[in-house]
């Protein structure tokens, strides 16, 4: 058995950064930028007004003026195109150019307005509520590549007007459950039978991390049902099967993947829950066959699969990141394998879950951390700091 951080290092060599392609602003929240972009404008363009009110020179107010002359309006896309001379002032409204020769905007709340002149009434005229032209950005700021992009990114990408950043493809990745067992979630199971859950809490844990998930049908414990189902895989970046991967009669995932093209870099990681693991390069695609026990397939899903989409998606390469946190109470030794334990994290401090059998889907729900217990960890009293990855 290799450890988990060998795994993933060979599940990381299994595919590079996938090609790229140019979207619609509006469709490029989560993607992942692959080029960066350089503005081509200063923001604002011009000194603009941060407030309502009258755009004077600042010299004027210095030498103690008290009135001016109205002699115009600048107003947001109908910008004031004269000169303004000291003693004078124009009406301005708040994001409008201020015009040639001002610099400073008293705001109205601070003037009395009558007659076509304005005269300073008490208040305080400390800033100049004046924006200056490149005060956001200038021409040549960057948005560096690569970068998940946010909600926050695309108002500042359309603000530089790039209408179609250039973004990773998403990976394709092609889900099969494997199992005579098993039934899809609104099918009327037998009392034998159990619903596939997997594929669709992969696919939701994958789409979120930026793939694309299709679920195929479900491949029946035959080799001839597997290649049937392996055969539907041909457009994808990652073919992920799910179960069958063990050591008994009906866990035929590994000779159908064989006899399917797989190269296997490993099987099995000192890991709980995860151990029979593997993975490999399956005809120009990356695979890998996750354990079917429900918590075991998801773990290793947040633990390998997620990694790999990133990436895919042009991402740097590493493992999720870790926090520590103190335990909440005693644990127990553990055993030959690294176990990440479903925990909940309240108020800082990690209480790990009693039952940790990896079928335990509610047990998986309730949680918001999985603990990570080192290999041979020795038993651990309240108090010690402990590693975990949110989830
Ligand atoms: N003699 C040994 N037996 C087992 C070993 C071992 O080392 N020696 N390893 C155990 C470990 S650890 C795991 S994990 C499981 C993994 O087995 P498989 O990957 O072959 O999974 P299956 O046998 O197909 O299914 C296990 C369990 O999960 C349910 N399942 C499967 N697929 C789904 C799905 N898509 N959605 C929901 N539930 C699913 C299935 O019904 C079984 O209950 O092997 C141990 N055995
Ligand atoms: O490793 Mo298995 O994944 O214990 O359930």
């Amino acid at each position: 058995m290799i450890s988990v951080r060998e795994a993933l290092d060979h599940i990381l060599a299994l595919s590079d950064a996938l090609p790229s392609e140019d979207i619609a602003l509006q469709y490029a929240q989560g993607r992942v930028l692959a080029q960066t972009v350089t503005a081509n404008r200063d923001q604002p363009p011009f000194a603009a007004a941060a407030m309502d009110g009258y755009a004077i020179r600042a010299t004027d107010l210095a030498a103690g003026a008290q009135t001016w002359q109205v002699i115009g309006e600048s107003a947001a896309g109908h910008p004031f195109s004269s000169p303004v001379a000291a003693g004078q002032a124009t009406r301005i409204f708040t994001g409008a150019p201020l015009p040639q020769g001002t610099d400073h905007v008293l705001i109205q709340e601070n003037v009395c307005a009558k007659d076509g002149q304005i005269t300073l009434i008490d208040g305080p005229n400390d800033g100049a509520h004046r924006r200056p032209a490149g005060g956001d950005f200038t021409k040549g700021h960057q948005l560096r590549a690569p970068r998940r992009l946010s909600a926050q990114d695309i108002a500042l990408l359309a603000a530089m007007n790039v209408p179609r950043p250039n973004v990773t493809r998403r990976p394709k990745v092609a889900l099969i459950a494997t199992g005579d067992e098993l039934v899809q979630p609104g099918d009327a199971p037998r009392d034998d039978q159990i619903i596939a859950s997997n594929s669709y809490g992969l696919a939701a844990m994958l789409q979120k991390a930026g793939a694309e998930a299709r679920i195929l049908p479900i491949a029946r414990d035959r080799l001839g049902s597997l290649a049937e189902v392996f055969a539907l895989t041909r457009d994808a970046d990652l073919v992920l099967t799910i179960g069958g991967v063990s050591v008994g009669d009906y866990d035929l995932v590994a000779q159908a993947a064989a006899e399917f093209g797989l190269e296997q870099s490993f099987y099995k990681v000192a890991m709980r829950p995860g151990k029979p693991l593997m993975a490999g390069h399956m005809g120009g695609r990356a695979m890998i066959g996750l354990p079917g026990n429900p918590v075991s397939a998801m773990v290793c899903g947040e633990i390998f699969v997620v990694p790999l989409i990133e990436k895919m998606l042009g991402l740097p390469a590493r493992q999720r990141a870790q926090q520590t946190a103190p335990l909440a109470h005693d644990l127990p030794a553990n055993g030959a394998r690294e176990h990440y334990m479903r925990a909940t994290l309240i108020d800082g401090a990690l209480h790990v879950a009693t039952r940790q059998d990896s079928s335990l889907l509610s047990i998986l729900s309730g949680a918001n951390a999985l603990a990570i217990a080192p290999i041979q960890a020795p038993a651990m009293p309240k108090g010690s700091e402990m590693r975990y990855i949110p989830l």
